[in-house]
């Protein structure tokens, strides 16, 4: 099959991709098969089988490493590799030791072994991808203790040093921190996988592609989000989109080692989202900006008065900001954490800007919640909640439209909500008599037109995937939505005859 892209080299940014022809919006680029896949960096405890969290330690019989049961040991994923070696050299797993610092070996050594596997495509891909070595020396704490529990486990515990140099096992731990992607696997793990030719792509705050795992398979499916004209550069995403700028630019620091100045982070306003905007709290309207947001160090300034605050101040209110909504995602899915979100809300309305990062976590956690939650169920919800629902939907799409623009999953799924809460609302409201015959119509008309949208992008999500089946239900009720304003029309037409 003919590449839909390019490979390219600059100086800036090292390798990156172009699109060989036009591409529309949605359409598949290409599909790739990991090279490796294993547990992240600060992995909690998981099953090297399934992946799936442990809450305590069950051992395979072979290697003494975590399983979930006999099943998961006999996974090619787990035998084939470091069950293989664990047992011929007899290293065990320490039960009373630190778990995810013993995992951090699994993935490095499972793409060893890969390598010897498939030397063509570790020459040809996987040799070639950025590892940033010289920049990771640099940060001593992460270097010396990747040293100890990776390189000299692997190379002194585990007798590898005649099968693979010291320097190779550093490079493949750079490759893999520079180049993975989170995988979600179908236990709901989060998990990192190799996936070169993704890999190839730059990154961009507001992305043009988006890649989803195929089920079943450690295979990666890559699209475009919106139309790509031939000759325009591919981008990715290696963070989060809805976090605000200063969260993304320190975690792409960190993780990948540069500096993001796409169009997105040099704009104060971030593409007049505001996901980085505070209020001012001396005067009445002031919102308060960095002054140069490419400059992590720069002071924030109001723009109506003198009220400023240093960069540290920012990050320090960030951080208290960032462990309360942590402690928010411990609480279970339930009617506590409606609650528990809604005065989170109400808290942060007086330094916040409306649209602010954080308050759009908070919505987008909402919007899932009321319809769902106990005591909350769709047939329960009031008008006026169904209202509440749709205005977070709508405030949402706003800003995902600029930094998730198209075919993007969360745009789907914000979409197939909305269309639930204005249904059953506009129908409410047209049984109260608040709504005429032919208003009704024309809100339904709306709603259909939502969830068709909904359907189409949804249904772009990989076969068997939750958001593949609620895309072909969209896409199946839309007929039906647009059939029963259709019979309504019938009916309106022969009372007005009678
Ligand atoms: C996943 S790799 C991308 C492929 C890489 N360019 C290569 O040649 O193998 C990530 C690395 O590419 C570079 N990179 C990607 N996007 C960038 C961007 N927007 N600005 C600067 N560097 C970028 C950084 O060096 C980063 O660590």
């Amino acid at each position: 099959m003919v590449s839909k892209f390019f490979v390219k080299k600059n100086n800036k940014v090292g390798r990156y991709c172009t699109a060989a022809c036009h591409l529309s919006a949605g359409e598949a680029i290409f599909c790739e098969e990991a090279f490796s896949v294993g547990p992240k960096s600060g992995s909690p405890l998981l099953c090297l089988g399934c992946h799936k969290a442990l809450d305590e330690v069950k051992t395979c019989n072979k290697c003494r490493w975590p399983v979930c049961n006999e099943e998961c040991s006999k996974q090619e994923i787990h035998s084939k590799n470091e069950c293989a070696i664990f047992s011929s050299v007899g290293v065990k797993f320490n039960l009373d030791g630190d778990a995810s610092a013993q995992l951090e070996c699994i993935t490095v050594l499972r793409t060893l072994l890969e390598s010897e596997r498939d030397a063509t495509r570790w020459n040809d891909e996987v040799v070639v991808l950025e590892d940033h070595t010289n920049d990771r020396k640099a940060r001593p704490e992460f270097w010396s203790a990747e040293q100890i529990n990776v390189v000299d486990f692997l190379y002194e515990k585990c007798k590898l040093r005649s099968r693979f140099k010291k320097d190779t096992i550093q490079k493949v731990c750079g490759i893999l921190e520079v180049n993975c992607f989170e995988v979600i696997t179908e236990e709901y793990s989060s998990i990192r996988g190799l996936y070169p030719k993704l890999a190839i792509m730059s990154h961009n705050c507001v992305a043009n592609t988006t890649h989803s795992k195929i089920l079943n398979e450690h295979k990666m499916i890559v699209r475009t989000t919106v139309a790509v004209k031939e000759g325009d550069e591919l981008y990715s995403s290696y963070t989060r989109s809805t976090e605000s700028t200063l969260l993304r630019r320190v975690k792409l620091w960190d993780s990948k080692f540069f500096h993001c100045q796409c169009q997105r982070c040099s704009d104060p306003t971030e593409l007049g989202t505001h996901l980085n905007t505070l209020k001012c709290t001396k005067c009445d309207n002031g919102l308060i900006f960095s002054a140069d947001p490419l400059d992590n160090d720069a002071p924030w300034n109001c723009n109506l008065c003198d009220n400023a605050i240093t960069a540290a101040g920012v990050q320090k209110v960030y951080k208290v900001v960032q462990d309360e909504l942590e402690e928010l995602e411990q609480i279970p899915f339930g009617p506590e954490k409606i609650e528990a979100a809604e005065k989170r809300l109400k808290q942060y309305k007086s330094f916040l800007h409306p649209r602010h990062a954080f308050k759009l976590a908070l919505w987008h956690e909402l919007m899932l919640l009321y319809g769902r939650a106990e005591g909350y169920s769709l047939d329960m919800l009031p008008d006026i909640l169904l209202e509440r629902k749709a205005e977070m939907c709508r405030n949402l799409l706003q800003t995902y439209d600029v930094i998730e623009p198209g075919y993007t999953r969360v745009r789907g799924v914000t979409l197939y909500e909305l269309h639930v809460a204005l249904l059953l609302y506009n129908r409410s409201q047209y049984e109260y008599r608040v709504l005429t015959l032919d208003k009704f119509k024309a809100e339904m008309k709306k709603v259909a037109d939502i969830l068709e949208e909904s359907g189409k992008i949804l249904s772009l999500e990989p076969e068997g995937s939750q958001e593949f089946t609620i895309g072909l239900s969209a896409l199946n009720s839309v007929a039906q939505l647009r059939e029963s304003v259709e019979k309504l029309k019938e009916e309106s037409e022969n009372k007005i005859d009678e």
